[in-house]
């Protein structure tokens, strides 16, 4: 088994995923049914909303990852998307590849992501929350000028429509989800908000298919990483295979589908935001022979122009200094889906690239 997958598939051995990975003792569940009997504006809320953020800080704190229920996105409009997903990956190869991602504009599909240079048994269909965002020029020799990045929509289906109305439901529970994250952090609700809004948004949301592989042993459907973004709201289906590294011992452990439920976690940008307090954990997709697998993360991002430190109102030069220094998103961004499109020699841009060289 395994002889007729290409070994640009194959994981080094000491990241082959077991063969069976526990889904007890994982990640936490959150019901976030108080955020809809309670109006975040109201100047009481952080109180009628102390038992929620008692959870989240800790689930934020131990793992930087957590599954929510009574979430409040309407389930016809992911349910629309699922199905918008399947027929699109259902077609011929040749029509996928009329949209596909190339070296200029890194949206539309894509089948061979490599993640950490080993190729991902996966193919991707990716849009941005605007139908055209403005990357502006970095100035570095070959980047003088701005560029636009551009979704493609295949021109038959409804994928456009149902992408932009799940976007919009989407975004609303990652906006609620950072206006708890930060009142856990000590800041004001709305404190995140604006770096979110205006010119060059570059949320994200991708369509994942995982078909069936016969050597689940030895590749990955995404191979390990951390999410370079602020927050990711993913939708899996039933069939299961995300791995999520538990950061009290540093096992894999399975997140088990829970019909109706998102999986939340913690992006590189609110670790730096919140100086480590809380950590961007690292995860995986394993993949099995029998079933394919779909699943739909929502990367919510702030703005390309957005200059991410951590915040002012977190640190302490004395007890807490900032353990990262400033660095622009859009340039980061561009870095890593640039690199993302073809394999690298070099690792990929991380966040600890800009880390302060601080006593703990
Ligand atoms: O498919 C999944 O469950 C997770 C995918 C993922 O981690 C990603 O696309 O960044
Ligand atoms: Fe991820």
């Amino acid at each position: 088994m395994g002889l007729e997958v290409d070994p640009a598939f194959f994981q080094d051995p000491e990241h082959r995923p077991k063969p069976t990975i526990d889904e007890a003792g994982s990640i936490p569940l959150i019901d976030l049914s108080p955020l809809s009997s309670v109006n975040p504006d109201d100047p009481h809320a952080p109180q009628a909303l102390v038992g929620l953020l008692g959870e989240l800080e800790a689930a934020c704190t131990d793992w930087g990852f957590f599954q929510v229920v009574n979430h409040g996105v309407p389930p016809h409009l992911l349910q629309r998307l699922q199905a918008e997903a399947r027929a699109f990956f259902a077609l011929p190869t040749e029509e996928k590849r009329r949209v596909s991602r190339d070296a200029i504009n890194p949206l539309g599909y894509f089948d061979t992501e490599h993640t950490k240079n080993v190729r991902d048994w996966k193919e991707v269909f990716d849009f941005m929350v605007d139908d055209e965002v403005v990357i502006p020029a970095w100035g570095e020799p070959g980047d003088e000028q701005a560029k636009t990045w551009k979704n493609r929509w295949p021109e038959y289906s409804e994928l456009r429509e149902a992408g932009h109305e799940y976007a919009r439901a989407v975004e609303k529970l990652a906006f609620a989800l950072l206006e708890l994250i930060s009142l856990t952090l000590g800041v004001g609700a709305k404190r995140l908000d604006g770096f979110f809004h205006g010119q060059s948004r570059s949320s994200f949301i991708r369509l994942n298919h995982y078909p069936p592989c016969p050597a689940p042993h030895l590749a990955l459907g995404v191979g390990r990483h951390k999410d370079a973004g602020a927050l990711t709201v993913l939708a899996q289906d039933d069939v299961g295979g995300l791995d999520v590294r538990r950061k009290s011992d540093g096992e894999w452990v399975r997140v088990k589908p829970i019909p109706d439920s998102y999986i939340i976690n913690v992006g590189d940008i609110i670790q730096v935001w919140s100086n480590d307090k809380y950590e961007s954990a690292e995860h995986r997709v394993s993949v099995n022979s029998e079933r394919e697998r779909f699943s739909i993360p929502f990367f919510f991002n702030p703005t390309l122009s957005t200059t991410v430190e951590p915040l002012e109102e977190v640190v302490d030069e004395l007890i807490n200094p900032p353990k990262y220094e400033a660095y622009n998103w859009g340039v980061f961004l561009k870095t890593r889906r640039n690199s993302n499109f073809r394999k690298l020699a070099v690792e990929n841009l991380q966040i600890y690239h800009f880390k302060k060289n601080v006593q703990e």
